[in-house]
């Protein structure tokens, strides 16, 4: 039997003689590069806190004390030691082990949080509820990388725990110098200064206790200096030197990001076709070749949200300003006041902690800022916080915010050049993570939607947003096939809705609107609102995704789940007309309809 299948939770692991720890360690890794590799997931990260891991296991007890994982994409090795080893093949894959702490999964997980920077906060208030419990010997530990050590919270987290030196909290900053990129500003200069040797950090500057660095990869060194942290009971930063990939030659030789994130291993041969976000590079850079204003900002995602090539044209015209998405938005409004076209590129999901600087920052003011959200929609592998669908939401509230959502390559570059001409407030443009859709043509127009599939008699108006019109001309074939006959329209423009698209579907027997986005405030509502706003009585169903948290599965699949593929639209629509198992006789005279159908030549 192997080291790692006798460690059924930290105590075995406290009970093995340190001699057995280097092989332990070897044997954790070489288990992440064999199934991370089939799986997909955070390779990177994983390899380089073994060590770090096994040393926190050995000298705190968790879950007795507490250990709070930083965006807990590093946790793998933390789940194999508390008894989750045999949990590793199935990874972020439906119904099983989740990519992330999970609470659900084991009483050693507390935060299932994967958005950055959050670490910190939770260890004040957990270390104030035990000092509240009197003389409470747990201990509080945070797990933080030096990436998210660039994000806001964490400083806010600082600030209150510096405070309160009878309140101890062991802050373990697992540095190696990178987010994706190496870390920048000048928290990356200091943490780097301080690698090399400089005395007097930032930390004891604040009041902390400092101790380091300390080499992240020396189990016996990383112990001494945990077990020295713990008995000074007060606040203190153990700084530790980390390599991300360490120990695999091909993570440690990859520039861009060392493996931080792999995609699930493909057969050989698999073509590779370009992505929305590829589609989003390509464009962003021939408007940059002729809008010099025109300047782009990530939050240290400057590969993922496919600024690379704008960045190789236009370097001094990116901004990666660190994980601090509140700071990147405002960042922008400045940007804009200046005289710029600030092009934010950032995960759906991680724009929802800088909604107040979107509204009144950038829309208050009426800042032509363009957000780029990438990611928007289920992705799936990631589970419940990566999931992109609350963006729509946020922004419907927002006055004077523009949203649009491309179906296909050619809609994207059409869209993102309006939204950067749009010079008198902010605009967004979402899409999934995902192949970017070949040409879905235009066949004619109702109100400002394209229409992308038209009929003389039709029963149903779908109403699809961005690439859900795949999923939309799908349905309407299904649906045809049985006698019910739809017409296909897509907004581009989504939010505000536009009224004359909603009077266009006063016409209609019924309506049907698909978005891959939350129910709650999603473009289905927005459309519901504005038809009741005209006195326009609507016949409506609207698709969206569940408003709960999704746990992590496959895309595809979590779509056709919530009745979001060609099959579910088409049962929908059958439902809804009241003919599912039965055959279609109605008909009504087309005088009733409202909306014409204004054939346009297909471009
Ligand atoms: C708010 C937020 N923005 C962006 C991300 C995407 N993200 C995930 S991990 C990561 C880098 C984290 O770097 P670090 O904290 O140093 O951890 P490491 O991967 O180096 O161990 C980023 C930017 C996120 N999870 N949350
Ligand atoms: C942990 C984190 O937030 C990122 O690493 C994220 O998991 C990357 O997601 P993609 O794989 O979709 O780029
Ligand atoms: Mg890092």
């Amino acid at each position: 039997m192997s080291i790692v299948e006798g460690i059924s939770g930290p105590g075995q692991l406290r009970e093995l003689p340190e001699s057995d720890l280097p092989a332990l360690a070897a044997e954790i890794r070489q288990r992440l590069i064999d199934s991370v590799s089939r799986t997909g997931g955070h390779l990177g990260p994983n390899l380089g806190v073994v060590e770090l891991t096994i040393a926190l296991h050995r000298v705190f007890c968790s879950p007795h004390d507490a250990i709070v994982w930083d965006t807990g994409h590093q946790s793998y090795v933390h789940k194999m030691l508390t008894g989750r080893h045999d949990g590793l093949p199935g990874l972020r894959q439906t119904g099983g082990m989740s990519g992330y702490p999970s609470r659900a999964e084991s009483p050693h997980d507390l935060v299932e949080n994967s958005h950055a920077s959050t670490a910190l906060s939770y260890a004040d208030g957990l270390a104030k509820a035990f000092a509240l419990g009197g003389g409470d010997d747990r201990a509080v530990v945070a797990v933080v990388g030096d990436g998210s050590l660039t994000g806001g919270m964490c400083w806010e987290a600082l600030n209150n725990i510096s405070a309160a030196p009878d309140r101890p909290v062991i802050i373990v900053l697992n540095d190696n110098g990178r987010s994706y990129a190496p870390t920048v500003g000048a928290l990356g200069t200091h943490l780097a200064a301080l690698r090399g040797g400089l005395s007097g950090s930032l930390f004891e500057q604040l009041g902390l206790a400092y101790l380091g660095p300390v080499d992240g990869h020396d189990t016996g060194a990383l112990e001494a200096a945990l077990r020295k942290a713990r008995a000074l009971r007060a606040p203190v930063v153990v700084h530790c030197l980390t390599r991300k990939g360490y120990g695999y030659p091909a993570a440690e030789a990859d520039e861009a990001d060392r493996m931080h994130t792999i995609s699930p291993a493909k057969p050989a041969g698999t073509p590779s076709r370009p992505t929305w976000t590829d589609a989003l590079g390509d464009e962003l850079v021939e408007i940059g070749q002729r809008r010099p204003d025109v300047v782009a900002i990530t939050a240290a995602m400057l590969i993922p949200t496919g600024l690379q090539a704008f960045a190789r044209r236009f370097p001094d015209r990116v901004y990666d300003v660190g994980i601090a998405e509140q700071h990147a938005v405002t960042s922008a409004a400045g940007l804009a006041m200046g005289g710029r076209h600030p092009v934010v590129c950032v995960y759906a999901t991680f724009l929802n902690r800088a909604f107040d600087q979107v509204l009144m920052d950038v829309a208050l003011h009426r800042m032509p800022v363009t957000f780029v959200l990438d990611r928007a929609g289920v992705t799936g592998s990631d589970g419940p916080s990566h999931n992109g669908m609350w963006d729509l939401s946020l922004l419907g509230m927002v006055p004077g915010m523009r949203v649009a959502t491309p179906r296909d390559r050619r809609r994207l570059g059409e869209l993102l050049c309006e939204a950067v001409d749009h010079a008198d407030g902010p605009t967004a443009l979402r899409f999934p993570k995902a192949e970017v859709a070949g040409e879905l043509p235009t066949v004619g127009r109702l109100g400002s939607a394209d229409l992308l599939r038209a009929h003389s008699d039709p029963d149903v108006l779908i109403v699809s947003v961005g690439p859900m019109a795949g999923a939309a001309l799908a349905a309407a074939d299904e649906l045809a096939r049985q006698g019910v006959y739809a017409t296909v329209a897509d907004p581009r423009w989504i939010l505000p809705v536009d009224p004359a698209l909603v009077r266009a579907a006063g016409g209609y027997r019924l309506v049907v609107t698909v978005e891959d986005s939350g129910e709650h405030g999603g473009f289905g509502d927005a459309f519901a609102r504005a038809a009741r706003t005209a006195g326009i009585d609507l016949r409506l169903r609207t698709l969206a995704l569940d408003q709960r948290f999704l746990a992590h599965g496959e895309r595809k699949a979590m779509l056709a789940e919530q009745g979001l593929d060609g099959p579910g639209i088409a049962r929908t629509v059958l439902g809804a007309l009241g003919t599912a198992g039965t055959t279609l006789t109605l008909r009504e005279t087309p005088a009733l309809r409202v909306g014409s159908v204004a054939p346009v030549a297909t471009p």
